[in-house]
């Protein structure tokens, strides 16, 4: 079976120009109880090849769950170099909500319409700045939880510190608008995360800006634990004199063990080891190698907890280190250890520490975090005696403050734009060369799983969905995970009110129940390019056209990129070469002149437009696939039209 020529090429650019521009014109823009962004969008590389592959500003956005794409130029001025414009699987926007006014959008570059983005928490000016760039910026301090909910309704975008809660009712209130959640700063036990990925909305953080400063709070609580500066200040300045009451204990020769050895962590480890102290560490995860470098000893938990002095506390709140300083790893310390935690409150249980306070095992205690915060006045953990205690501090200087608003401000614009940020908190990371040369290939396969399951009958629910990619790199050079996300976008948007993206592809893919394996096969073909082909298989299904059913039962298409354009290029067991673009026709037929000609007639006859046309047959005179493109979708008597031609057997309409 060998390909047919697909025809009509000719204009095909000129009436790609056209329907931009169309698109523009009435591209949707939002009031505060609308989403701003047009409905889901995904990558599409510019009409050129070597333009997509040399550089992404080239690359344009298709609205591609309309017949009517929108094309945007994406500005690539300030992109952070961590973050790189891919696609907008990340926008989240239901197409039921959209609303379509005249556009205001020519001059916000590629954010189309201004986003609104809410800044719960005092954030540095730097970043406020660079988010007014392009942004609506509301900041509203100290919101209950209901006047959060109430306001993010109108929000694309929300930023925080560590005193914010956004739980699931705050996703539930943003749904449909809230795209982006932005923490700054590093600890994100405050962000319910899984709601965050089951609504679509992406998380990014700011986790390197305040390391040093929280790593310096964590030494300045330690010496000023060790000298009992807080408690010999108050003292003071209450008029005593009381030398003899605060003699304090030397930092150095001690044995510092520091929990959660990450950035945090070995900062503070760098830090001790300037002061004379022996430092080990634990940490389930840190390489050994790192901790070597720096002199650091990674030694099991009950190891350091039974060897330190002093504890030094920095690894992030998880349902694992919840309480994990509890009464039995208390008992296990060595008497009079000196505890400083920087990390999350919840990492102790606060009322065993009293216990271990008042026993002696613990002889002091320096706190910036507390499992509630603000603690209650009349916490006894606060008010012991041998507790120095800061209001979270530890990121608070005014360095790390302007460094982490502009991190976060950067992040969360970009996502608004669709990009894929370094710092995703529940987003698989995809490196920007990989982002780049997947370009062209993230539309074939959104399309390939919309054609695939346009294909399947009314009635079979689909359970499995193999992708095979065939390749000339070996399985491991290839990251097919953004490319997965998309198949699952094309397969469950048709026939959902759903909205998937990258955040939350494989989770709306288990919830409904979708398996969707993955095959790689090693093919002889270019290296140079990522991919040769994708192969869409649905199994277990009945097919509307019962050609597209290859010989192993399931429904197969199989597309590639040519010239930088996503083709169909096999349905079923039948060859076919067919742009994907607009919308398709699949007709099987006996094999037979004329049949192009009598097809071409009933769609021109009622001013359908035919952009491409592909015949596949499996040997002279039999059973022929004829694929034709068509700009405009055919009214039901072209449709009857074309079934009522007595050589064609079966065939099928289909929306890409
Ligand atoms: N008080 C404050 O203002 C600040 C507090 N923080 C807190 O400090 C924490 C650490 O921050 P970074 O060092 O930047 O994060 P990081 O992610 O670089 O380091 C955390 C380390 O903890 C380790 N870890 C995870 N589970 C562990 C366990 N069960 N036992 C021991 N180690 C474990 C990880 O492997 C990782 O190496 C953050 O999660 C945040 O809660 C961070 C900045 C400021
Ligand atoms: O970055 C962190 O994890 C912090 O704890 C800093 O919190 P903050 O932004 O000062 O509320």
């Amino acid at each position: 079976m060998k390909p047919s020529l697909a025809r009509d090429q000719r204009n095909r650019k000129s009436r790609k120009k056209e329907k931009a521009k169309k698109k523009k014109e009435s591209m949707a823009s939002s009031a505060c109880t609308k989403p701003i962004f047009p409905s889901s969008f995904t990558l599409s590389s510019s009409s050129s090849s070597s333009e997509s592959k040399s550089k992404l500003s080239h690359v344009s956005f298709i609205k591609s769950t309309s017949t009517l794409p929108i094309y945007r130029k994406l500005s690539h001025a300030n992109l952070s170099k961590r973050s790189l414009a891919v696609n907008s699987v990340l926008k989240t926007v239901d197409p039921s909500e959209t609303s379509v006014k005249s556009s205001k959008s020519e001059n916000v570059g590629s954010l189309g319409e201004k986003p609104t983005i809410l800044v719960s928490e005092k954030l540095g000016e730097a970043g406020l700045e660079v988010l007014r760039s392009l942004g609506h910026v509301e900041c509203a301090y100290d919101l209950s939880q209901e006047e959060l909910c109430s306001k993010i309704s109108c929000c694309d975008a929300l930023i925080v510190r560590s005193g914010t809660k956004v739980t699931r009712e705050v996703f539930e209130a943003g749904k449909g608008r809230l795209k982006v959640v932005g923490r700054a700063g590093v600890g994100i036990d405050n962000v319910d995360l899984q709601a965050a990925t089951e609504f679509g909305c992406l998380v990014v953080n700011a986790p390197t800006a305040n390391t040093i400063a929280a790593a310096e709070h964590g030494i300045a609580l330690l010496a000023a634990m060790a000298r009992n500066i807080a408690q010999a200040d108050a003292s003071t300045k209450a008029g005593k004199w009381q030398r003899s009451k605060y003699v304090g204990v030397s930092m150095v020769g001690k044995t510092l063990a520091v929990m959660g050895f990450g950035k945090v962590g070995s900062e503070v480890a760098r830090r001790a080891k300037g002061l004379g102290m022996h430092v080990i560490a634990h940490d389930p995860y840190a390489p050994a190698d790192r901790a070597r470098a720096i002199g650091v000893d990674l030694v099991s938990f009950d190891q350091a907890i039974a060897t330190a002095d002093f504890i030094s506390l920095h690894m992030p709140l998880t349902p694992t280190t919840n309480k994990v300083f509890n009464d039995d790893s208390f008992a296990k310390m060595k008497k009079g250890v000196r505890i400083v935690n920087v990390a999350r409150g919840g990492v102790i249980d606060e009322d065993a520490l009293v216990r271990a306070l008042d026993s002696g095992i613990v002889a002091q205690a320096a706190l910036d975090v507390f499992t509630e915060e603000p603690p209650s006045k009349d916490s006894k953990l606060v008010q012991h005696e041998n507790v120095t205690v800061t209001p979270h501090l530890g990121a608070s200087t005014k360095e790390a403050q302007e460094g982490v608003a502009i991190e976060i401000a950067e992040a969360v614009l970009g996502a608004l734009k669709g990009e894929l940020s370094a710092t995703a908190v529940n987003a698989p990371m995809v490196a920007p060369e990989v982002l780049s040369e997947l370009a062209p290939y993230v539309v074939l396969a959104e399309k390939l799983g919309r054609l695939a399951v346009q294909l399947v009958s009314g009635g079979s629910g689909i359970k499995s969905v193999k992708v095979v990619y065939r390749s000339a790199r070996g399985p491991d050079d290839l990251d097919t995970r953004l490319l997965r996300a998309m198949v699952t976008k094309g397969i469950i948007e048709p026939i959902s009110n759903t909205i998937v993206n990258l955040v939350n592809a494989d989770f709306i893919a288990k919830q409904k129940g979708l398996r969707i394996s993955e095959e790689r096969v090693v093919v002889d073909s270019s290296p140079e390019l990522p991919l040769d082909s994708i192969q869409v298989q649905i199994s277990s299904v009945d097919s509307k056209f019962a050609s597209a059913v290859a010989e192993g039962g399931h429904i197969n298409i199989d597309g590639k990129v040519k010239f930088g354009e996503p083709h169909l290029t096999c349905v079923g067991s039948f060859d076919v070469d067919v742009s994907l673009e607009g919308n398709l026709i699949l007709c099987r037929q006996v094999d037979q002149p004329g049949m192009i000609g009598r097809v071409g007639n009933i769609l021109g006859e009622q001013n359908v437009n035919v952009s491409f046309m592909s015949v596949g047959r499996t040997s002279r005179r039999k059973k022929a696939i004829m694929a034709i493109g068509v700009d405009e979708e055919p009214n039901k008597q072209a449709l009857d039209n074309i079934g009522a031609v007595p050589a064609i057997e079966e065939f099928v309409f289909l929306k890409l």
